[in-house]
């Protein structure tokens, strides 16, 4: 008797027994998802290692000068004086905006714009120059973009129209970009985590001198110059000691990435002498599942609403309300600077004390510095005299700019160190677009309907409250990240190890501690196992327990969490899908992995597409997968839409076959399938075998598993359950008759 018909109830037991059957159903499935529930929340809760463990945390205590003397004086002096100089140009848009103003004819509203639109076009040049950062040597981004801003300085000064003016600010914000990015990446790299406070503070600080002085020297510059054109001299004399730095900056030197976090953890340093490429995507989405980084960049995005158009309506307010000069305005922004330079120096120190002793207390300051402007706004802009309103505006902006000048040194140890430069631009993304750029859209526009004080209010109150919350939330997830980064370089230190003593025999592929989520469901945990050249290796398991998602993992179609991919021993973790393919990666995806409109040849043509250049190597691969698959080669007119199941399945291994894989992922090889063409397709992939390729196959069957694979992987519930020899699988039970028995028997 035949399964299904012993099993077929009669009608009335059917209507009885069905509610109760989806009723076990579904509370199976709920306490299921209370199960990956629980074993999400444990794995973000989980703090692997010790506070002393962690890098830069209960290292040896340096003093500032011992930190700098680590890593040289001249990287720190070199950045500052570009930094300076940076300033020195913006408070001359800032102190100077009612001048240009009137000089182009622009409403209020258009001249916050365009003024704060240079920031706001730092994110075009962040995106780029933060993967050049990871990337290339950092001493000639920095100097070719210090050239740039330079030239783009002059340009600024020289502008005949709004329109010319604007492009200038467009050059300079993208030049500038390099301030966020490259240089924050080299310093990290050039000093001591224990110093890295400090470092930032004194770098922020000195730049801020710079920016005190600034207003004065560019007021004055104006007033001296005089006329309706005097605005321009500041520019005009700024641009060439700006290119001077910049020819400099070429000189720096550039350190292994990483060595401070690689010493405070591992006590030596390993270098990754020719990194593969990054993907951008990948970067970005490794680094917004790092649960504090995410956290500091909203926090900074909801700051950075206020931040920039607060300066500019400060001054058009100055002006309006209050009647103050350009001297005064400028006094009023060289007060802001002198308070800054005041509170740095105290909350320095104590950040770097902090975060030696508890990381998480040092973000929390941060958080508390950046509350009270929330209540601080209202009280200045409603002073009754220019004097009060300068006076009132100090505190809240020294205490927000500490914030801002100490967050880089927390994201700087939390991020992993081969997307430093990513993890800055990611950040300026959110800051400077979403944050800035919005807030001076919604400035501009409260700015045109309202006034000046109306729009700060509005936006400023609600941004520092949120911003300050935000990062206090942040600091409960710190010990959790930077155990992470823990075990990352412990991982590849091992790893390094491994590939030292015994070179010849580095697997081909490696996948280890990989976490993946989809959304904010995690369906990876701490996946890993590795394939041998040559070697085909089985991924078995119950459904949707994340066999095709961790092959999405390996060819870079999905980012993980945690964890590393390696192909050859080389990290691969970011590198983009593509590129992955030319490595030598495929994937032959589960069902529809044909064109069905397009014949046989046209398939393999449009996946040879890339071969297009070199026709004699493009007609041996055809050659070699028509050999393969006869059937194929005498229906090559056909469509591939009418072939069958089976002939589909072979269309599609043939075109990624084309392209000569050196790791092949088959998902779902024989679902649907009947058996005489399974037994074909295992032939096919027999002879692959014995020309050498290493595959790696999910599949649903144990026996077909068994017939073509040396190893198995057995994942459950997204964990591995068991990793080795294909038979040995066979003879566990617990694992094979449950999954496998019931669902071929059937
Ligand atoms: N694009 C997606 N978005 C959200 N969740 C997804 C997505 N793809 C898969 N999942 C979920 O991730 C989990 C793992 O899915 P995956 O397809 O990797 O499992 P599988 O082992 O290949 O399953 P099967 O054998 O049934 O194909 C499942 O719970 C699935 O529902």
């Amino acid at each position: 008797m035949s399964r299904s018909s012993a099993s077929v109830p009669s009608v009335p037991e059917a209507a009885n027994s069905a509610p109760s059957t989806a009723a076990g159903l579904a509370s199976g499935l709920i306490a299921a998802e209370a199960e990956r529930q629980q074993r999400q929340a444990d794995a973000q809760r989980e703090v692997l290692f010790a506070d002393e463990l962690l890098p830069g945390v209960g290292d040896e205590r340096l003093s500032l000068r011992e930190g700098l003397a680590a890593g040289g004086s001249l990287t720190f002096t070199t950045l500052v004086v570009l930094s300076a100089l940076d300033e020195l140009e913006s408070a001359s848009v800032s102190v100077l905006s009612p001048e240009i103003r009137d000089a182009f004819g622009m409403s209020d509203g258009m001249m916050v714009f365009v003024a704060s639109a240079s920031s706001a076009f730092l994110v075009l040049g962040a995106l780029p120059m933060g993967w050049l950062a990871d990337r290339y040597r950092r001493s000639r981004i920095i100097g070719w973009a210090g050239a740039v801003f330079s030239v783009m300085v002059f340009a600024s000064g020289f502008a005949a129209n709004a329109l010319l003016f604007f492009l200038a600010r467009f050059g300079v914000g993208i030049a500038k970009s390099s301030n966020t990015t490259a240089h924050v990446s080299l310093l990290a790299d050039t000093y001591p985590i224990g110093v890295r406070g400090r470092i930032s503070a004194f770098t922020y600080g000195a730049a801020r001198i710079a920016g005190t002085i600034s207003p004065l020297v560019v007021g004055g510059i104006a007033t001296l110059a005089g006329g309706e054109d005097g605005w321009r001299w500041p520019f005009i004399i700024l641009g060439l000691p700006a290119l001077a730095v910049a020819l400099w900056a070429f000189r720096l030197p550039e350190p292994p990435r990483g060595q401070h976090e690689m010493k405070s953890v591992l006590g030596n340093v390993i270098k990754d002498e020719n990194p593969l490429p990054i993907s951008m995507e990948s970067a970005f989405a490794r680094l917004m599942r790092i649960h504090t980084v995410k956290s500091a960049i909203l926090a900074f995005s909801a700051l950075g609403f206020g931040l920039f158009a607060t300066g500019i309506l400060g001054s058009l307010w100055a002006e309006d309300h209050y009647g103050m000069s350009a001297f005064q305005r400028g006094l009023m922004g060289t007060l802001g600077g002198v308070a800054l330079l005041f509170t740095l120096p105290v909350v320095a120190p104590r950040y770097d004390r902090l975060y030696h002793r508890d990381p998480a207390k040092a973000l929390r300051l941060l958080g508390l510095c950046i509350l009270p402007a929330s209540v601080l706004l209202p009280i200045q802009w409603f002073m009754p005299n220019w004097i009060a309103f300068m006076i009132a505006g100090v505190p809240a902006a020294a205490l927000s700019s500490v914030a801002f000048a100490m967050i880089g040194p927390i994201m700087q140890s939390i991020v992993p160190y081969r997307l430093r430069g990513m993890g800055v631009a990611l950040g300026a993304v959110y800051v400077f677009f979403i944050g800035g750029t919005g807030g001076a859209v919604l400035a501009a526009l409260l700015a045109d309907a309202y006034d000046p004080r109306v729009a700060v209010l509005v936006i400023g109150i609600p941004s520092h409250a949120l911003g300050g919350y935000l990062l206090i939330r942040g600091a409960s997830f710190i010990r959790n990240d930077l155990s992470l980064v823990v075990a990352d370089l412990r991982e590849e230190l091992a790893e390094h190890d491994r590939q030292q003593a015994d070179p010849a025999n580095i697997p081909v592929l490696q996948v280890n501690d990989i976490d993946f989520s989809y959304g904010h469901v995690q369906v990876l945990f701490d996946v890993g196992f590795e394939v041998r050249r040559g070697e085909t290796l089985a991924l078995l398991g119950t459904n949707g327990a994340g066999k095709s998602t961790i092959l999405k993992v390996i060819c870079g179609l999905g980012t993980p969490s945690r964890g590393v991919v390696r192909l050859n021993g080389r990290t691969m973790t970011y590198v983009p899908p593509e590129q992955r393919g030319r490595y030598g990666v495929h994937l032959l995806p589960g069902g529809n992995g044909v064109f069905p409109a397009m014949t046989v040849r046209e398939n393999l043509e449009m996946s040879a597409f890339r071969m297009r250049r070199d026709g004699a190597d493009r007609d041996r691969r055809f050659a070699y997968v028509l050999d393969l698959f006869p059937d194929l080669a005498s229906r090559l007119g056909q469509q591939a839409g009418s072939l069958s199941g089976g002939q589909q399945q072979m269309l599609a291994l043939a075109a990624v076959l084309l392209h000569d894989p050196e790791v092949l992922l088959i998902d779902e090889l024989s679902l649907g399938l009947a058996p005489v063409v399974v037994q074909d397709l295992l032939a096919v992939l027999e002879r692959l075998k014995n020309d050498g390729l290493t595959i790696i196959v999910v599949e649903q069957s144990l026996n077909i598993a068994l017939a073509i694979a040396d190893r198995a992987v057995f994942l459950e519930k997204g964990q591995v359950r068991f990793v080795g020899p294909a038979r040995e699988l066979a003879e566990r039970d617990d694992l094979a008759r449950a999954v496998f028995l019931g669902r071929e028997g059937g």
